[in-house]
């Protein structure tokens, strides 16, 4: 069993030494930053210590539940309570198979809980290690940005319109289904419409994972899309203008740009190599051999590595010094490519491209220690795919579209096992390309995804593919690290073979330009101290061997002019001695230079930081740079709107919210509203009504009025008449009014009905019309002013007989 390392607990024994080694830093951050991981290791500690006092196998289950058995296996476990089967059940569950066997012979649960203990351990350790990122391994999604390219001259002509829609404040593409007319919308990292330029694309796109690898990350950019959408146009731009170059070569003057910048202790070492897979074979576009054989080096296999990833063996890798040298080399590779004319492309590519810049940065770190970090960019052109109907493709053509098709469903494979979540194998290894970009999609990669549409409506299909696959390609998860310190950076091996130039150079006499870094490259290593050593004595013994060949040729030289006895044939001798000795010098004074010129060439080949390389693409660089600021405004702009539309939507949502409700009050009210209305019309009809009946009433009121008032006229005038004035008065006095019964009544009876006297002398009598004296009325008389009046006859036709008495009474 291992032993832990210092400052470890002892449940991480179950790691390997390298392993806990390779991790030391990791788990420290994790248990610094987990304290919920110890809570767990504690409770799975005291779960265990229960199932080893109680030995109950329902306890074990437990456990093993929570380390991740499969649930019938506990059930089964729990069924029979037997440490047999969880020990059995160990087994596949992952135990090591001794503690199984062990477990089995002692048939003890104490067994059964460590393992379960540990495993849970285990499974709980790398759970939290897949979810927490590990410091310098960055778990993040790709990203995936969407360039739509204008409508070209001859769908113009041909009058198709666009379909899509590209939103990039809101960062969406709209497609519309020509037929039905539904709208189907996407949202992206970044949209990019018709009108976008050149440097905006790389500013947003490119420049982020430039600056990435840079620090020493790998990263990579892939234009993918149907034929003729953009894709070579996205990548690698037109020639001339400088704002119309693409990706590719601003990529190359953003990193000589950043190199200028650099600190001058930093030193770079930039290499490239540039291929295609065409056919399904790998094809050296920078091969020197294209130019003496015409033929390009073929068939290259893709290998893996566990420090370099997958890589392609033999490739040609060219040190580049500044920009223009990756723009000439990219300008060579772009020559050998393979392009062909479609109907839907004058000059499509008909293979995949990969143009790879490696990037080494080394510096001196505090401890004096050489620190080197190797960043890789691939920036990828992918073939388009087509459909023979529209592209027309034969022969040749279709052949290539056929593989190119295949290459591209396999890439969407591995994008769909990468996503879905259930998938155990990602189908890597079914294509070339999909091979190549395995460490760019679900590895040590920052990716980004560049889906190009054409907006045509004759193209509805092949976009929402598109647009399918790059939402697909959203989800995917890369863990990128900084690659630090690989064994095999080119860097560190020129560094050592330009420090031993420069000894061997000091040693022959050469002066060198930096001792102090010799004294600090002997110290980087015990191994390198020991080389010098030998180096320095072999250098010395040069040296020596050196000079005292030069004083012998100066004595022999001296001994020659003045000694003037010496013989012809000893001359002779001496002079060739003298040669001989001088032609050792002069190789040696070649080997000299030899090792100057190799060391001004290596020299050469790092770059340090500081140095300004852009030459020609100086230009180009102020382009990018001044593109950048605009960007940064228009994203500061971008980002103000956005926020305001972000709280005018938020303000949307509360007033829709608060509509609703108003809505169901609204609702309510209308309710109540009709329900008064009908009330209303009702009282209406009602008041009609009443207004009618009123109106009757009041008709038939004044009616009665009249006749009341006619009836009244008659009595005042029967009583005026009839009555005498003092009569009425002391009957009027007498009266009062019953308001019991509602009647008038004469409270003394002398004076009511018979007891009343006609007034015979006529005196008080009504005065007769025309002033004549007053005398009773005849009945007859009676009965004409009742007709007259329109009244009841009176009463009794012996009236004046009644009245005679009545008058009679009065009288006596
Ligand atoms: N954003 C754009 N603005 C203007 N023209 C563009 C744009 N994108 C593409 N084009 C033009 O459209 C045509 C086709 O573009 P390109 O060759 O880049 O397509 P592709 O996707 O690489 O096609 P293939 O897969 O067949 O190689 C070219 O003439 C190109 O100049």
């Amino acid at each position: 069993m291992q032993t832990p390392a210092p400052g470890f607990p002892s449940h991480c024994l179950w790691m390997d030494g390298g392993q806990l080694e390779r991790n030391c830093q990791t788990v420290s951050a994790v248990l610094e930053r987990g304290p919920h991981l110890v809570v767990s290791l504690v409770v799975s500690l005291v779960v265990s210590l229960v199932g080893l006092r109680g030995g109950f196998p329902l306890w074990i289950t437990l456990v093993g539940l929570r380390g991740g058995f499969p649930w019938w296996v506990s059930l089964v476990g729990l069924l029979f309570g037997s440490p047999l089967w969880v020990s059995l059940v160990g087994l596949p569950g992952g135990f090591p198979l001794w503690v199984s066997l062990v477990g089995l012979l002692f048939g003890s649960p104490l067994w059964v809980s460590f393992v379960g203990f540990h495993r849970n351990c285990k499974y709980k350790f790398w759970r939290f290690m897949a979810e927490n990122e590990a410091p310098g391994e960055r778990n993040e999604n790709i990203r995936v940005v969407v360039r739509g390219r204008p409508l070209s001259t001859g769908e113009l002509e041909a009058g198709y319109e666009s379909i899509v829609h590209f939103d990039s404040v809101q960062q969406t593409v709209a497609l519309k289904d020509p037929h039905s007319g539904a709208v189907k919308s996407f949202t992206f990292d970044h949209v990019f419409g018709p009108d976008s330029t050149q440097p905006d694309i790389f500013n947003e796109v490119a420049r982020p994972i430039i600056d990435n690898v840079l620090e020493g990350y790998n990263g990579t950019i892939f234009a993918y899309g149907q034929t003729g959408s953009g894709k070579t146009h996205t990548m690698e731009g037109g020639s001339g203008k400088a704002e119309l170059r693409g990706i590719i070569p601003n990529s190359f003057a953003h990193i000589f740009g950043q190199i200028a910048k650099a600190e001058a202790h930093q030193k770079f070492l930039v290499r490239v190599s540039y291929f295609e897979i065409y056919m399904e074979q790998i094809r050296d576009l920078l091969s020197k051999k294209t130019d003496r054989e015409k033929v390009l080096v073929t068939g290259l296999e893709v290998k893996e590595d566990k420090e370099k990833g997958v890589y392609v063996k033999g490739l040609t890798e060219q040190v580049v010094h500044s920009a223009d040298d990756l723009d000439k080399i990219m300008a060579l590779g772009k020559k050998n490519r393979v392009t062909g004319a479609t109907k839907m492309n004058a000059h499509s590519s008909r293979s995949h491209a990969i143009f790879s810049v490696t990037i080494e940065r080394s510096e001196r770190i505090s401890d004096g220690r050489l620190h080197i970090c190797v960043g890789k960019l691939n920036l990828v052109d992918l073939a388009g795919s087509e459909r023979q109907s529209k592209s027309e493709a034969v022969d040749d053509r279709l052949k290539e579209a056929a593989k190119i098709n295949h290459g591209l469903s396999n890439l969407g494979n591995v994008i769909a096992a990468l996503t879905d979540g259930k998938s155990t194998h990602v189908p890597y290894r079914n294509s070339k390309l999909t091979r190549i970009l395995q460490d760019s999609l679900g590895g040590n990669s920052k990716t980004v995804m560049c889906a190009n549409l054409g907006p045509a409506n004759y193209n509805h299909e092949e976009t929402m593919n598109t647009l399918r696959y790059a939402t697909r390609a959203k989800w995917i998860k890369n863990a990128a690290k900084i690659n630090e310190d690989p064994k095999d950076a080119v860097l560190k091996r020129l560094e050592e073979e330009i420090q031993a130039l420069r000894r061997q150079l000091n040693g022959s006499g050469d002066t060198g330009r930096n001792s102090e870094e010799e004294e600090e490259d002997a110290e980087d290593a015990k191994r390198r101290i020991a080389l010098q050593k030998e180096r320095k004595e072999r250098r010395d013994a040069r040296a020596r061997e050196l000079s005292q060949m030069q004083a012998e040729i100066a004595a022999q030289r001296r001994e020659l002019e003045q000694n003037e006895r010496m013989g012809e044939q000893q001359r002779a001798k001496l002079r060739q001695d003298i040669a001989d000795k001088e032609g050792k010098l002069d190789v040696a004074e070649k080997e000299r230079q030899g090792l100057l010129e190799k060391l001004n060439r290596l020299e050469k080949t790092i770059i340090v930081g500081g140095e300004n390389l852009l030459d020609k693409a100086e230009e180009q660089e102020r382009l990018l740079e001044e593109s950048a600021k605009e960007l940064e405004l228009r994203r500061k702009k971008e980002q103000e709107l956005r926020k305001t539309l972000l709280s005018k939507k938020t303000e949307r949502t509360k007033m829709e919210e608060k509509f609703a409700t108003l809505q169901e009050i609204a609702a309510a009210k209308k309710l109540e509203e009709s329900r008064l209305k009908a009330e209303l019309n009702s009282l209406k009809t009602d008041l009609k009504g009443l207004r009618q009946d009123n109106a009757t009433r009041r008709e038939e009121a004044k009616g009665s009025k009249k006749d009341i008032e006619k009836n009244i006229q008659l009595y005042k005038m029967i009583i005026d008449r009839y009555l005498p004035r003092e009569m009425q008065a002391l009957i009027e006095a007498n009266c009062s009014y019953n308001h019991d019964i509602g009647e008038w009544e004469v409270s003394c009876l002398a004076f009511t009905g018979a007891m009343m006297q006609p007034d015979y002398s006529g005196q008080n009598r009504p005065a007769a019309p025309g002033g004549g004296p007053r005398k009773p009325l005849s009945y007859e008389e009676a009965l004409a002013q009742a007709e007259q009046h329109k009244l009841d006859r009176p009463p009794d036709p012996n009236w004046e007989g009644l009245f005679r008495s009545y008058a009679d009474e009065l009288g006596s």
